[in-house]
């Protein structure tokens, strides 16, 4: 049997705002072959998904308005894998706090998520943060205008929290089923261990879709 490696599955980047040349250096960098997702057919085509950070708001509103709400909606209740960062955490949360009442979410996490949670003393900050799942040691966490996971579901299987300071113990990090986000920022310090982590599931979710198909 050949060795995997992750050059045989495709995984999109939701490009509609936010730092998706990040999460897309990132991804090549690990052999994995990215393409950027704006329209449905795009989302069709990709073993996996990655949603950005950036503006939550902002992403709802261009996903509503470019037909892609229902479809991503789908999507991961098919079970196509799926990383949120920051922005991507809120998107994934079936439950908001400190948002507009009339942002939409994907959904697919059963959590309450918390926008800016943080807190304007603390907008930006790197916290070393434990991964479930992840090792090698803590991972240096980016936080900016960062969400926190205020309640989750008994589905959601929290991998990391803050350590220290007033935000000490807040949820930062969950996965459910093919659903995982952080709130803070791997591809901006060069740690790639989250997105091996996410190209592992998206890997092993093709093969088994593939093995199905036959
Ligand atoms: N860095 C980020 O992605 C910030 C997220 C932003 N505060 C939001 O709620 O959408």
């Amino acid at each position: 049997m050949s060795a995997p490696h992750p050059g045989d599955v495709r995984i999109g980047v939701l490009a509609l705002q936010g730092d998706v040349r990040e999460h897309f250096a990132v991804l090549t960098g690990l052999g994995a072959e990215a393409v950027t997702v704006r329209h449905p057919a795009e989302l069709a085509a990709v073993d996996g998904l990655v949603l950005p950070g950036g503006e939550s708001t902002t992403m709802a509103k261009l996903a509503v308005r470019t037909g892609l709400l229902e479809p991503l909606r789908d999507a991961v209740r098919g079970g196509l894998p799926v990383y949120g960062t920051c922005a991507g955490l809120v998107l994934l949360a079936e439950r908001l706090l400190d948002a507009p009442p009339d942002q939409p979410t994907i959904g697919g996490l059963d959590v309450t998520v918390r926008r800016n949670a943080f807190g304007r003393q603390a907008e930006s900050f790197e916290s070393p943060v434990p991964l479930a799942g992840v090792p090698g040691g803590p991972l240096s966490a980016v936080f900016i205008r960062a969400p926190w996971v205020e309640e989750a579901g008994p589905q959601v299987e929290v991998l990391g929290r803050v350590g220290g300071g007033p935000a000490d113990g807040r949820i930062v990090a969950v996965r459910q089923g093919a659903v995982v986000a952080t709130s803070f920022h791997p591809e901006l310090t060069g740690d790639t261990r989250v997105h091996r982590l996410f190209i592992h599931m998206v890997r092993t979710s093709a093969r088994r879709r593939a093995q199905c198909a036959t």
